[in-house]
């Protein structure tokens, strides 16, 4: 019997204002905090109160509800003027997932077609609410093309969380694993505890944990032994920003995994909503690196592991060339092997 698995919903609007599961403190406390500026949705971005390419931008949709609602009750009629340095300090909260700014520009051109004669908070609350909906959706399509790429008894690999919890709901890597797991296809999940953060053993280990998925954590620096004993299949990971010819930022690490994989013959599966492709950029080079604080590498729960005054690098995301991937899969298709020429097929008409 084909177990029915639950999912989290991290991004919740209940009361005329937004509610977001603090991913800072789980798994061991699960605690929501209410939302009432966009200010703070902007600070709770940044602070990684909810994180995730996807849910950030669901997240900074909610944001651009709030920032309208004090623009209309600062400006009245000027609204449309007044929103935008909010908006812009929303936009400014992470520079890697491009789903950000997607949202907000979204949010924006929406906003362009309203009056400026009343509150625009009930529209842009709907137009947020669909972007909501739809990120789960592409979520549970996704899930199923992924699922269908795996063969029986199939053992995986995920570093970070690109889980339920880094989006409005079911994931994206997660979501292939979750399906794949309905679908009776997934033997066994391996999950990097992928430091420094420890998106991975806080928040993966808890999501798939919840659901009864066999899994197994382990230190990021175990892969490597893991696809030398040849029992892995996949390794499956999500993105947060992916250029035109297909190259992916995508957690730090991810990039080591995909050099270790191509060299054992295990296969890379990047899973992705269309809304974490820039077709503005060539290639992953030019896609911005976000450097976090040197003490999420220094120190773990505020207790210093290294000497004082150390220099410390914490990049968040690493690049990985499309030549290292197998396949990209998305709600608008799965493109194999991906390049320039092929992820064409991934452009809407508006983005031809
Ligand atoms: C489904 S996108 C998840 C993506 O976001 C994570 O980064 P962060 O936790 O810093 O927001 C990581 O790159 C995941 O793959």
């Amino acid at each position: 019997m084909t177990k029915l698995l639950q999912t989290i919903e991290p991004i919740l609007w209940r009361d005329e204002r937004l509610h977001l599961l603090d991913q800072r403190v789980l798994p061991h406390k699960e605690n929501w905090l209410e939302f009432h500026d966009s200010d703070a949705v902007a600070e709770a971005i940044k602070t990684m109160v909810v994180r995730g390419a996807p849910a950030i931008g669901v997240t900074a949709a909610y944001g651009v509800v709030l920032a309208a609602r004090e623009a209309w009750f600062s400006a009245g009629e000027n609204w449309q003027e007044a929103i935008n340095p909010p908006l812009k300090r929303l936009a400014a909260s992470r520079p890697t997932a491009v789903n950000l700014s997607w949202a907000i520009d979204r949010m924006k051109t929406a906003s362009a077609s309203l009056s400026k004669y009343e509150s625009p908070e009930p529209a842009l609350l709907t137009f947020a609410q669909q972007i909501h909906q739809e990120d789960v959706k592409a979520n549970r399509t996704m899930g199923q093309y992924g699922a269908d790429l795996l063969d029986n008894d199939s053992i995986v690999l995920t570093h970070c969380n690109a889980g339920a919890l880094a989006t409005a709901g079911f994931g994206t890597a997660l979501g292939v694993i979750r399906q794949g797991f309905i679908d009776g296809k997934i033997e066994h999940v391996y999950v990097d505890e992928t430091r420094p953060w420890l998106q991975g053993s806080r928040l993966t280990a808890w999501e798939l944990m919840q659901e009864g998925i066999p899994m197994t954590l382990q230190a990021d620096v175990a892969a490597g032994a893991l696809m030398a004993s040849g029992q892995l299949d996949w390794v499956i990971v999500g993105a947060d920003r992916i250029a035109s010819n297909g190259d992916t930022a995508n957690k730090i690490g991810t990039y080591s995994l995909a050099v270790l994989a191509k060299y054992h013959g295990v296969k890379l599966m990047v899973v992705a909503p269309t809304t974490t492709i820039d077709w503005s950029i060539d290639n992953g080079s030019q896609i911005p690196i976000e450097q976090r604080t040197g003490s999420e590498v220094s120190e773990i729960d505020g207790r210093p592991i290294a000497p004082s005054e150390v220099h410390v690098s914490n990049p968040a995301f690493d690049v990985t060339p499309a030549e290292l991937i197998d396949a990209i899969v998305t709600e608008s298709g799965v493109v194999r092997s991906p390049s320039k020429e092929n992820m064409k097929q991934l452009k809407s008409e508006e983005e031809k």
